[in-house]
């Protein structure tokens, strides 16, 4: 049974300046469920960050609610509030490491004067301070998890960009979070690094069941990782879905926009459009891209237009990505065929759940 472990009703953040005030969260609800790696994409100023802040209450709402872990976090105290702010980890860009300290010491800093309890001889429990010992066993145990053992001594400015954020998710996980808040964790990072950095948090989700909330300017990471995602624009989320359902039919225009930036379709299209096949195009046949998620592969489907529909297709382009186990497929083809012929395919194409979309010849006078 799904959990939810995050409850965002209506949340409103709203900055108040001198001469102007900034709708930063406008009226958004969202619900995290327990094991999700949750994606939440925008452009800078989207209202990212201010809207995950709100779970942690490190930017109260203006309005809304805010339940987190069963509580409802605007109704707590400042002991609890602080208690249960241990739960959720949180991430950041430029990592936030003090650079004095060795990355063993910024990873045992949040444990330093925590309580434990234990069990005394007599069955009783009792809280007590956190002895030396289990916090140096801790600390070593979190730098092997990310893979740091042997950088324990090491100053922060002796790492590298990837590493310094591994020691960051050390540190948030010392506390032994239920959720672990990512805010351009990988920003900063070139791409592979970001890839292993991405490729540890999906471990740490399996391996601790860690609830991650993960946002990004990024379509690219949260494919990799993300199980569901939300598009944020001018502080509201304006599409949401699993990863699937947003690939396979998004909605919105930025949606689209953004889940091309992972395929690089525009380049794709530019080139294709200078080939022979698309410059000397005679009507009616037509250059289309066809997107698909889920079984349809490119060869019965090729195999069906022809056999079926008479129709030829010419590919000139295929990218087709797993997601989630699923294959994801976009083509650019040329379809060739008599009127009656491609209107039948592309009914076919329809019914197959096959996005197809028209293409122009050329740059000018692009079809929806
Ligand atoms: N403390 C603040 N005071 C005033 N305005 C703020 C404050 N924090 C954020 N804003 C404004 O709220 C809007 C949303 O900012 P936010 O940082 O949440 O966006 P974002 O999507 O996370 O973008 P980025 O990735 O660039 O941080 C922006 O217009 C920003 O200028």
């Amino acid at each position: 049974m799904a959990e939810p472990l995050i409850t965002l009703k209506q949340v409103d953040v709203e900055f108040k300046e001198k001469t102007r005030s900034v709708h930063a969260v406008d009226h958004v609800d969202l619900t995290v469920e327990r094991g999700d790696i949750y994606g939440i994409v925008g452009y800078s100023g989207a209202g990212k960050s201010t809207l995950v802040r709100t779970i942690n209450l490190l930017q109260r709402p203006t309005s809304g609610t805010v339940s987190v872990l069963g509580q409802d976090m605007l109704k707590l105290d400042a002991a609890k509030l602080r208690q249960e702010r241990r739960r959720i980890g949180m991430i950041f860009q430029h990592f936030n490491l003090m650079n004095s300290r060795t990355i063993a010491d910024n990873v045992a800093f949040p444990l330093k004067g925590t309580k434990v309890t234990e069990t005394t001889a007599d069955g009783k429990k009792i809280w007590r301070k956190i002895k030396k010992s289990e916090i140096n066993q801790k600390v070593s145990d979190l730098l092997e998890l990310v893979g740091l053992a042997d950088r324990a001594t090491a100053y922060p400015n002796e790492l590298s960009g990837g590493q310094k954020q591994r020691v960051g998710i050390a540190r948030a996980l010392a506390s032994d979070p239920e959720i672990l808040i990512s805010d351009e964790a990988t920003s900063a990072l070139d791409p592979k690094t970001t890839s292993s950095i991405l490729d540890l948090l999906a471990h740490l989700n399996q391996k601790l069941g860690l609830t991650i909330v993960l946002i990004t300017h990024e379509m690219e990471a949260v494919k990799q990782i993300c199980n569901k995602v939300a598009v944020m624009d001018e502080g509201r989320i304006i599409e949401r879905g699993t990863l699937l359902q947003i690939f396979a039919q998004p909605h919105e225009q930025l949606t689209k926009d953004f889940i091309d930036t992972t395929i690089q379709i525009e380049s794709a299209i530019a080139a294709v459009r200078k080939q022979p096949a698309v410059r000397d195009l005679q009507a009616p046949d037509q250059l289309v891209r066809l997107t698909y998620v889920g079984a349809s592969t490119d060869q019965p489907l090729v195999a069906t237009l022809f056999k079926t529909y008479n129709v030829t297709a010419n590919i000139l382009f295929g990218d087709i990505q797993i997601l989630q186990g699923t294959p994801f497929g976009n083509l650019l083809v040329v379809l060739s065929g008599t009127q009656a012929d491609l209107d039948r395919a592309f009914d076919y194409l329809q019914q197959s759940d096959v996005t197809v979309q028209h293409l122009s010849a050329n740059q000018e006078g692009e079809q929806a």
